[in-house]
């Protein structure tokens, strides 16, 4: 999550309000992004895999192979997150509460100048000493864990006919991260769970004992990145916007006496009292830092995991005209971290013998989903819900298109298709400002033809509207059909109850 701040969001009047705005961001995006795990960084995708319209785009070497599985494994688990998040205002109140909650009760133990625990530290349920353990976070180690747990509930639900039917007879390729199983035998299956639960596919399904060890590789994964935070944790940044020449001007700043952490400044004698309040956060990016800097502490990560098949997720989210879409798409002199994370993900699996990728571009705009890939008119498309056995909810757009991509060029002209119909509207801060979130998702899949395994990863890169209240930037020129305001409270732009 990059959180973007504009330091010189500081007015006269409504200060306070303001100030508490970009405070409660700092506790909010943490909170909130928990219930948004199937859109984080996760488990490699057990779901059914499907050819996006077109087919197969291969990669070097490649050659056209077939999937068994009907289309429609789509890309929408992060519109999901940001649908969730913002539409379903019943299921976020509570934690909206909590959140809120945390920051009553941070203040209330400070007086003038208070620290609130690192948001971290309450995701990776290690409770500050000050903080009282929000409710709706019940245990946070046990979401984190949830994602192992998930990936171990799924292998033990392994129908008792796959796993005896298949096996695996050869060494996993260096990208696969698998071990061989112990034991094999040569019988093979066109065999899918019924949940579609297996990951290797075509014309096998893994053995009881290679399944074990997938599983366990996994497993060991999540666990072990819960406890180190290099996988399946969610981390949250944020980037400063310069433009702020004066220190009486300023209302936010990296702290020099903490590492990694902002300070929010009142400024204004109405509100002095209210004196100034530190937030800690993974990485803090001040105004000075480069494109690339941003890329390499936030993305590039990512980027590597969904290389060795895990989902991840990079969302902005901060005030309009705080720089979001600057830090997702950038400009081509100042390139964002979504046309970096797409070369990076290309060199990558240069190296490799058979990939694919399929991007797609999609926007929820006025509470619905519209895919921006369609080449007629912006379509609106179904956001269908499954939900499985073990795996919770997920959201698809089997709809939507899938554009194959072969280079990165491909990839970024679909997105620049896509940013290209995007709704945007005039406020009175930001001239190009997008009043709807927009979601990019390059999907990477790996081929191993000798074992039959797929492994792919998913990168969902989400520029979100501007999160303030819509009053408040006067975007008056965006109407809904019916007249009403472009979103609602508590979805889309002003999302922000
Ligand atoms: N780090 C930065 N360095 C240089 N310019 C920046 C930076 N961040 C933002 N800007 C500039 O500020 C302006 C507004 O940024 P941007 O459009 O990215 O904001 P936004 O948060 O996406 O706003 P909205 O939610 O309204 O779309 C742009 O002209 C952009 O180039």
């Amino acid at each position: 999550m990059l959180l973007h701040l504009n330091p010189r969001w500081a007015p006269s009047s409504g200060g306070k309000k303001r100030l508490e705005e970009q405070a409660c961001c700092a506790l909010l995006v943490p909170v909130l992004l928990l219930s948004a795990r199937d859109g984080m960084i996760s488990h490699p995708d057990f779901g059914s895999l499907g050819p996006g319209p077109g087919g197969p785009c291969l990669g070097p070497g490649g050659r056209e192979d077939d999937e068994d599985s009907p289309g429609g494994d789509s890309n929408t688990s992060l519109a999901v997150a940001a649908g969730r998040l913002l539409d379903e205002r019943e299921e976020t109140r509570p934690v909206l509460c909590a959140a809120s909650q945390r920051l009553a009760l941070g203040r209330r133990e400070g007086t003038s100048r208070v620290a609130i625990g690192p948001p971290r530290t309450a995701i990776r349920g290690r409770k500050a000493a000050s903080m009282p353990e929000a409710p709706t976070l019940a245990n946070s180690r046990d979401h984190l864990g949830g994602a192992a747990a998930l990936v171990r509930d799924v292998g033990a639900s392994m129908p008792k006919g796959l796993e005896s039917s298949t096996s695996v007879t050869t060494t996993p390729p260096a990208w696969c991260d698998r071990k061989p199983p112990e034991s094999s035998s040569s019988s093979r299956s066109n065999a899918t769970t019924s949940a579609g639960t297996s990951v290797v596919r075509r014309t096998s399904a893994p053995s009881s004992a290679g399944s074990t060890v997938l599983r366990s590789s996994w497993v060991d994964r999540l666990a072990g990145s819960s406890a180190n935070g290099v996988h399946g944790d969610v981390s949250v940044n944020v980037r400063l916007r310069p433009g702020s020449n004066s220190e009486d001007d300023r209302c936010a700043e990296p702290c020099r006496e903490l590492m990694h952490s902002v300070r929010l400044r009142q400024i204004g004698s109405r509100y002095d009292q209210l004196g100034e309040a530190q937030y800690q956060f993974d990485h803090v990016f001040p105004e000075e830092a480069s494109q690339e800097e941003v890329f390499n502490v936030t993305v590039a990560p990512i980027c590597e995991a969904v290389i060795s098949g895990y989902n991840g997720a990079v969302i902005a989210y901060g005030q309009t005209g705080s720089g979001k879409t600057h830090t997702v798409v950038g400009t081509p002199k100042f390139r964002g971290v979504a046309p970096r994370a797409i070369h990076c993900i290309f060199d990558a699996l240069a190296q490799r013998t058979l990939w694919s990728v399929d991007v797609s571009v999609l926007e929820i705009y006025n509470e619905r989903v519209r895919d921006l890939l369609n080449p007629g008119a912006v379509t609106h498309v179904d956001v269908h819900e499954v939900r499985g056995e073990h795996e919770g909810a997920s959201f698809r757009c089997p709809d939507a298109a899938r554009r194959q991509a072969c280079t990165p060029e491909e990839a970024l002209a679909a997105l620049a298709e896509g940013m290209k119909r995007r709704e945007t509207a005039r406020t009175d801060m930001n001239h190009h400002s997008s009043r709807s979130h927009l979601i990019f998702t390059l999907t990477a899949t790996q081929r191993d033809p000798e074992i039959g395994a797929t492994l792919r990863g998913r990168l969902h890169l989400v520029d979100l509207a501007g999160s303030e209240r819509l009053k408040r930037s006067m975007s008056t020129e965006f109407a809904s059909p019916r007249g009403q305001p472009l979103t609602r409270r508590g979805s889309g732009s002003g999302h922000r109850p």
